[in-house]
């Protein structure tokens, strides 16, 4: 059996699976302490007995098999998990092969082998939510370098009615800042599932998106981008998307036919989970 492990913020998602990827039990657990959070992923894992295993994590993490901090958690603003050694933990209470990247990657594995992007050899995926991540698999293998992708950290121009200052901690306005969830409320005063009649709203929140979408196509010229997470529940945002990333392309590049380049998940809120599956096998 493959385990798998989706660390977010708010919850962990555990799961085992066949080797075909069907789902056979699945958790969700509370994102506390380490102590706490963990004592209940491995009375989760005890009672199988598994091949290989799979993390997905929130992040930053450390992905650099050279460093001397490989698999920790980094500069998470939830301090209790800042610097926690999470694959070292469970790389101790279970002698499999594990495989270790961030939710985001883990969530693109799953869209390219499973969803939206199945049968292609590249593409993006990126969360719109709480905060904004995206992942990508590229010719096939995942996006990895000195470290991982922070692609909801870059910056934006920002819109001619812009007077919200941004939410980043690092950067105030860079796209997380400025397009997630909480800057639709922190801007306009109530939550995004509340603005949905609101045009103002979707046209300003796809003039950012079209601009990050546009970045990740000129610098990693993917074949398929998979937007999800809470904000695109607003289905009104994907032809708006759409109709700005053309704008701003000014075909000075060829994309795929936007309908089929940007597009909804596959796999709904299972990405992850079905990512990091896919990742315990190609670990083992
Ligand atoms: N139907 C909706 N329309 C607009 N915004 C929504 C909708 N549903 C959720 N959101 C917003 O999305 C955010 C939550 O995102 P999501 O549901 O992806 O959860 P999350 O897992 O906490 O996010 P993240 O992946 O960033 O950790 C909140 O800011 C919420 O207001
Ligand atoms: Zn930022």
């Amino acid at each position: 059996m493959f385990g798998a492990i989706e660390a977010g913020g708010t919850k962990f998602v555990c799961a085992v699976s066949d080797e075909n990827f069907t789902i056979k039990e699945r958790v969700s657990i509370p994102t506390t302490t380490p102590e706490e959070t963990m004592t209940e992923v491995f009375s989760f894992f005890d009672q199988y007995e598994l091949t290989a295993i799979g993390i997905g994590s929130f992040g930053p993490i450390d992905v650099n098999k050279e460093s001397d901090t490989y698999g920790y958690i980094t500069s998470t603003p939830k301090t209790a998990w800042k610097f926690y050694d999470f694959l070292g933990s469970v790389k101790n209470r279970y002698s499999v092969p594990i495989g270790w990247t961030t939710d985001v990657n883990a969530a693109a594995l799953g869209e390219i082998k499973l969803g939206a992007a199945k049968g292609l050899k590249s593409c993006v995926y990126l969360t719109v939510g709480t905060g904004i991540g995206g992942g990508a698999v590229i010719n096939g293998e995942l996006l990895e370098g000195y470290g991982h992708p922070e692609m909801g950290h870059i910056p934006v121009r920002l819109h001619p009615n812009e007077t919200y200052k941004g939410t980043c901690p690092y950067h105030g306005d860079c796209l997380e800042g400025i397009a997630a969830g909480p800057a639709i409320e922190g801007r306009f005063g109530k939550k995004g599932h509340l603005l949905a009649d609101q045009e103002e709203v979707w046209e300003m929140e796809a003039y950012y998106l079209a601009q990050a979408l546009m970045n990740y196509t000129l610098i990693l010229s993917p074949e398929r981008i998979v937007l999800g997470g809470g904000v695109m529940k607003q289905k009104q945002l994907y032809p708006l998307v759409r109709q700005k990333f053309a704008e701003l392309i000014n075909d000075y590049v060829q994309v795929p036919d936007l309908e089929q380049y940007i597009v909804a998940p596959g796999l709904e809120d299972n990405a992850g989970i079905l990512g990091s599956l896919l990742l315990a096998a190609d670990a083992e």
